[in-house]
């Protein structure tokens, strides 16, 4: 763009080029694929990381999304830093080795990316969390993307059904074509009747916080969540919150949220699933835009807590010492 407000955060041309010149480094275990198209026609892209990563192996699958809301460009950059610790780490460290052998990591870097790009447009940050596509008979555009999921949405007045509230739920599930294009994506990961995507970390700023499902109501335990599954979110959730120091909690601890990504992964999916809310914990600490001097830092910050994860997508419930 002619102008930028802050050069240090990747935008969508830039991020393409890092996944093709990542690619380019590990085809044995990187390939890129389009899974889809934004409203305004660009790629909706997934990076594929496993060794033999042109076959389909018979092993769990982990699933890692990026920048659903325009606004939190930090979150394509724990993208991005992602790509580059699971390839520049194989070989060398034994541990990213065995997971990224015995895992099949899909990451999607920018999945609402005519947001991201119209909020980084101007010489000033515009402030945009929804998608870019218009609203009949409305002159405010957009859709939240995480208030668009079909699991319960629009249920329990968690989103808004005004086209210029910032979490307008749309018209119908799956009326955005980013969430269409994901929720396909996800959807065509059954393979035999099962589900190969076992655990999923959608990422968000900021708060500094861990979060599981479900969004849509305040009860732990309810129909689609079962004591055990309870447990293994909040046992995982913890596990992680240990590693990257953010607060784990129940999604609805916060607010009622209905249509969102964590709801439908678990509830539609049986994923079991959470949400990163990065850096920074407050307004204070720079909200939405902090200076792009605190990237490395803050994606580093999540390394050990994303590799937790990796190492129980074989079986998450034996977090709790069950074989389910
Ligand atoms: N990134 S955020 O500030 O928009 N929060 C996200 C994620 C989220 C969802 C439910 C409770 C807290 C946070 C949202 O969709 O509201
Ligand atoms: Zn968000």
């Amino acid at each position: 763009p002619l102008a930028d407000p802050d050069p240090g955060y990747t935008g969508y041309a830039e991020l393409v080029g890092v996944i093709d010149e990542v690619v380019a480094a590990h085809p044995d275990i990187a390939a890129r694929s389009v899974i889809g198209r934004s409203h305004e026609g660009r790629d909706l892209l997934a990076v594929k990381i496993s060794d033999n990563v042109d076959v389909d192996e018979d092993q769990p699958e982990v699933l890692f999304v990026h920048a659903q809301h325009a606004r939190e460009h930090l979150t394509v950059e724990m993208a991005v830093h992602l790509m580059r610790l699971l390839t520049d780490g194989y070989g060398g460290d034994p541990r990213i080795t065995d997971l990224v052998d015995d895992r099949e990591i899909w990451i999607l870097p920018n999945v609402n990316p005519d947001g991201s790009e119209y909020d980084m447009a101007g010489s000033t940050w515009r402030n945009w969390r929804k998608n870019r596509q218009p609203n009949e008979g409305s002159s405010s555009p957009g859709t939240d993307l995480n208030r668009n999921w079909a699991y319960e949405w629009g249920c329990c007045g968690g989103s808004s059904g005004n086209p210029s509230s910032i979490t307008y739920r749309g018209p119908a599930p799956e009326s955005a074509p980013e969430v269409r294009v994901v929720a396909d994506f996800v959807r065509g990961r059954v393979v035999g009747g099962e589900q190969q995507i076992t655990t999923a970390i959608d990422f968000h700023t900021y708060s500094e916080l861990i979060l599981w499902p479900f969004g849509h109501t305040y009860d732990d335990v309810t129909n689609g969540m079962t004591r055990e599954e309870y447990d293994t979110h909040a046992a995982l959730g913890e596990h992680m919150a240990e590693a990257n120091g953010y607060t784990p909690q129940q999604s609805s601890d916060l607010y009622v949220t209905d249509g969102s990504i964590n709801d439908w992964l678990w509830g539609d999916q049986r994923i079991v699933n959470f949400t990163y809310e990065m850096y920074p914990r407050s307004a204070a600490g720079g909200g939405f835009y902090p200076p792009s001097s605190v990237i490395e830092r803050e994606t580093a910050r999540n390394e050990e807590a994303v590799l937790r994860l990796l190492d129980y997508a074989d079986c998450p419930y034996r977090i709790i010492g069950e074989e389910a």
